[in-house]
C-alpha cells in the first residue's frame, strides 16, 4: 500500500482520523508535526516556535469526533502545559490553543528534548518554577501534509527534528511504502 501526502483526502469517521500523520504551520509561524497514534495516544515533533526541537511519544490524549470530519483533541503534559486542538482536515485547517505554565515561557530550553527520556526533569521543573501567569496561545494553522500512517506505528515519530525534515517528509523522502523510516 503506497502512502503519501494526500491533501484531498476526505474525512468522515473517527477511524479516518486515527492513524493520520499531519504537518501544519500556525498563523504565528510555529511549525508542528503531529500523529494520531490511536484513540487515546498522540506523538509529535515541534519544528518551529518557542519550543522548536521538542519531541514526544505516547502522550495520552482525549480524542473525539465532534461531528462528521471535525475532531477535538486535548491533553495535559508532564510539563504542566495543556493543549486543545480542533482539526478540520477537510478544510486543511485546525485551531489549537496551548496553555503554557509560566516556567515554560521563562525557560523553554528545558523542554526542548525527547521528553520521554526526561520526564523526571519536567516534573522537577514544574515544581521548582512558577505556573502562573500562564501563556495562552490560540492560533489557527494550515495543514501542509497529511498521510495515513496507520495506528500504533512507532516509526512515524522516531527521531529528533532537524532543519529540512518536514520538506523531506512532504517530498516523500522520509518513509517507505509501509510508512517505515527510510
Ligand atoms: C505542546 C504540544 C503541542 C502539540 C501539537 C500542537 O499542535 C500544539 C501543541
Amino acid at each position: 500500500m503506497t502512502q503519501h501526502n494526500d491533501l484531498t483526502r476526505k474525512f468522515k469517521t473517527l477511524d479516518d482520523f486515527l492513524g493520520t500523520h499531519f504537518i501544519y504551520t500556525y498563523d504565528n509561524g510555529w511549525g508542528y508535526e503531529w500523529y494520531a497514534k490511536n484513540d487515546h495516544t498522540v506523538d509529535y515533533r515541534i519544528h518551529g516556535g518557542m519550543v522548536a526541537g521538542r519531541w514526544v511519544k505516547d502522550q495520552p490524549a482525549h480524542i473525539n469526533m465532534l461531528t462528521e470530519g471535525i475532531y477535538k483533541v486535548a491533553w495535559t503534559e508532564p510539563t504542566g502545559t495543556d493543549v486543545a486542538l480542533d482539526f478540520v482536515p477537510n478544510e486543511l485547517k485546525l485551531n489549537g490553543t496551548i496553555f503554557f505554565p509560566n516556567w515554560v515561557e521563562e525557560h523553554p530550553e528545558i523542554t526542548v528534548c525527547f521528553q520521554n527520556e526526561h520526564i523526571d526533569l519536567m516534573e522537577e521543573a514544574r515544581e521548582k518554577y512558577a505556573t502562573y501567569p500562564k501563556l495562552v496561545v490560540p492560533e489557527f494553522a494550515t495543514i501542509t501534509y497529511m498521510a495515513k500512517a496507520g495506528q500504533d506505528n512507532d516509526e512515524v515519530i522516531a527521531k529528533a527534528p532537524y532543519a529540512g525534515m518536514t520538506d523531506d517528509i512532504r517530498e516523500g523522502k522520509f518513509y517507505d511504502e509501509n510508512y517505515l523510516q527510510l
